[in-house]
């Protein structure tokens, strides 16, 4: 798929073959996955619970050994590229202000790679990006949770990674929050440009911010669809949360999870009870207060 979307984009291609993945002597976690990630694109992965998201995740991003197989990027080892990570804890130093929580990354750098004139530049650029300015001197507990979740995401960014792996990050928000977030997330990226590799178990959230969707299915753990998303390439245009591409893509990865969990559950088929179209959809988005 050639991206038409206006923006900036980062890394070559993502091979992944036959990747198997266990915790110990257990039984794997996921078995013999292949897939392509083109040059540049993002990554959602979505799927039911327990059936190794975060797994395959990790060990997309070299943080757990395979038992066999291979994840190759083609820019080299995992370790060359510049990664950086938001989990769903978000992991942020309570004990650090707002402001040193940001410019630490600055700071893992290398001694030299940043002078301080220039972290504090960087540092205030980031509070004006993520609407921060003034909190600087505040503790993460003394943020709101939105407020937490953008300070994570600057400085998981401050830093310019070439990719951004996140599990859950903004999971913990309600629906508007969320998706206020990930528009800061895109702004973010028009200026800091990252490719992202995550997890969530919004779908509608993978198709704003994802070009490519994993669709995985459980019991066994497999791969069910790698879709290519045609919403996100018009992820610049204005109210895309409300064109029928983008309705018709959550649909399209709803129906592939309801139909993998037909078939496995031999229950009633929910595939084949859900009447809605985009146009439905749209009338219901419309209806709504
Ligand atoms: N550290 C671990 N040790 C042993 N088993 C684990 C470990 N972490 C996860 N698992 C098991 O691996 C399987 C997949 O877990 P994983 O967290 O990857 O799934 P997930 O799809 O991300 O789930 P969720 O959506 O609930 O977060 C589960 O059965 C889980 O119990």
């Amino acid at each position: 798929m050639q991206p038409t979307v206006d923006m900036p984009r980062a890394g070559g291609r993502l091979e992944v073959r036959d990747l198997t993945v266990a915790y110990g002597r257990d039984r794997p976690v996921i078995r013999n996955f292949s897939f392509d990630l083109p040059e540049g694109e993002s990554l959602a992965i979505v799927g039911e619970s327990g059936c190794g998201k975060s797994t395959l995740l990790t060990a997309l991003a070299g943080l757990r050994a395979p038992v066999s197989g291979r994840v190759t990027w083609e820019e080299g080892a995992i370790t060359d590229l510049k990664t950086s990570f938001v989990w769903q804890s978000l992991a942020l130093f309570p004990w650090k202000r707002v402001r040193e929580n940001l410019e630490l990354p600055l700071l893992l750098e290398g001694r030299n790679r940043y002078d301080a004139a220039e972290r504090e530049h960087l540092v205030a650029e980031m509070l004006e990006e993520l609407g921060l300015t003034g909190l600087e001197k505040r503790f993460p507990s003394e943020l709101s949770g939105g407020q937490r979740q953008r300070l994570a995401l600057g400085r998981a960014l401050i830093a310019k990674p070439e990719i951004l792996f996140m599990d859950e990050p903004f999971s913990a928000l309600d629906a508007l929050l969320r998706e206020r977030l990930q528009d800061v997330l895109m702004s973010l990226r028009r200026k800091h440009p990252v490719r992202l590799l995550f997890v969530t178990h919004d779908i509608a959230e993978a198709v704003f911010l994802a070009d490519r969707i994993l669709v995985l299915g459980a019991r066994p753990s497999r791969i069910l669809a790698c879709l290519e998303n045609p919403a996100h390439t018009l992820a610049d245009e204005p109210g895309l949360r409300d064109r029928a591409v983008n309705f018709d893509m959550i649909r399209t990865v709803h129906r592939t999870l309801r139909e993998a969990a037909d078939t496995r559950d031999g229950s009633p088929r929910l595939s084949d009870v859900d009447p809605l179209t985009a146009d439905d959809l749209l009338k219901k988005e419309e209806g709504a207060c």
